[in-house]
């Protein structure tokens, strides 16, 4: 196959995928939207679709706000958005000459999601993947996020071609996967890793949600999916723990009313310093 037909533009690369080449890294990369200055981009990644990875995007950049940084978040989650309904935000996304403008949560992190551009948000967005990627593309070189210290990005979920878009077009600083204990999950935990190591990408760590459920009673934990597989995986690939997370009813409530940002649990607060580390090497 020809560069030119598999898209690289580098015309010294041989390769026959564009899969993990560190010419196609460079190559593939979108340009970000000129007033725009981002210090860190964090992917959260899934293997697989309803394991709460919007839920600890927004738990991270809730906490990383709350220590004083400037965060935004971009749902990449194109078909399932649920980022603007977590904060409350319903309005519609406005735009200048210098492109599109997102929202803003009552604490100021900044938002952009296929939601505020939808006349109705309760459309389905029936679309093939290049739109979706394209649509994806463009809330990174499109959006005027002015100055962040962290860009969280709710990724599409599994591994397909849609989350390879993305990771090939922006240039993301590390990524946080997100897994629940069951045994399924543990094995497409592997396959996000797996992904993320073919391009390149450092993984921060692993969050498993829907750990276990509180007694509200006795106060026992009791590890409704099963007991986790993840502190094996982890050895197994060598990739830190950051993070449980129970099912909580209070925090679901607060997904529900859209008032997310009021949580006061500490479940990922270990997490937001490791990223918070990360942040501080960078700068
Ligand atoms: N730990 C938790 N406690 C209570 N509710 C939770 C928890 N985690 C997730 N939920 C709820 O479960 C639902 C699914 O979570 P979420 O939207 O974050 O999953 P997702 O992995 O992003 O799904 P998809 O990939 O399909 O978009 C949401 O309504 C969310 O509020």
């Amino acid at each position: 196959m020809s560069e030119n037909t598999r898209g690289c533009s580098n015309s010294s690369c041989t390769k026959e995928s564009c899969a993990g080449c560190e010419h196609s890294k460079e190559s593939m990369l979108e340009q970000l939207n000129q007033y725009s200055s981002i210090k860190n981009v964090i992917g959260i990644v899934s293997g697989k679709g309803g394991v709460g990875k919007s839920f600890v995007t927004a738990m991270l950049a809730v906490l990383l706000n709350r220590k004083g940084y400037r965060v935004g978040i971009l749902d990449a989650d194109i078909t399932g958005p649920s980022i603007p309904r977590m904060f409350g935000i319903n309005g519609k996304a406005s735009a200048n000459e210098f492109g599109l403008l997102p929202e803003e949560t009552v604490n100021n992190i900044k938002i952009m999601s296929v939601n505020l551009l939808l006349d109705q948000e309760d459309s389905p967005v029936v679309w093939r993947g290049p739109i979706l990627a394209g649509t994806v593309k463009q809330f990174w070189t499109d959006v005027v996020w002015e100055e962040l210290d962290y860009l969280f990005i709710d990724m599409p979920p599994g591994t397909g071609d849609v989350p390879l878009t993305v990771f090939q077009s922006i240039p993301l600083d590390g990524i946080v996967i997100v897994s629940s204990p069951q045994d399924l999950v543990s094995m497409i935990v592997k396959k996000a890793y797996n992904m993320a190591k073919l391009m390149n990408i450092p993984i921060l760590g692993y969050v498993e949600n829907m750990s276990y459920v509180k007694c509200p009673d006795c106060g026992k934990e009791i590890p409704i999916f099963g007991e986790s597989k993840l502190g094996e995986i982890a050895s197994e690939t060598g990739v830190d723990i950051l993070g449980r997370i129970p099912i909580d009813p209070v925090l679901a409530s607060l997904v529900d009313k859209g008032e997310f940002e009021r949580f006061s649990c500490d479940y990922l607060t270990g997490a937001a310093e490791h990223i918070e580390k990360m942040y501080e090497i960078k700068a």
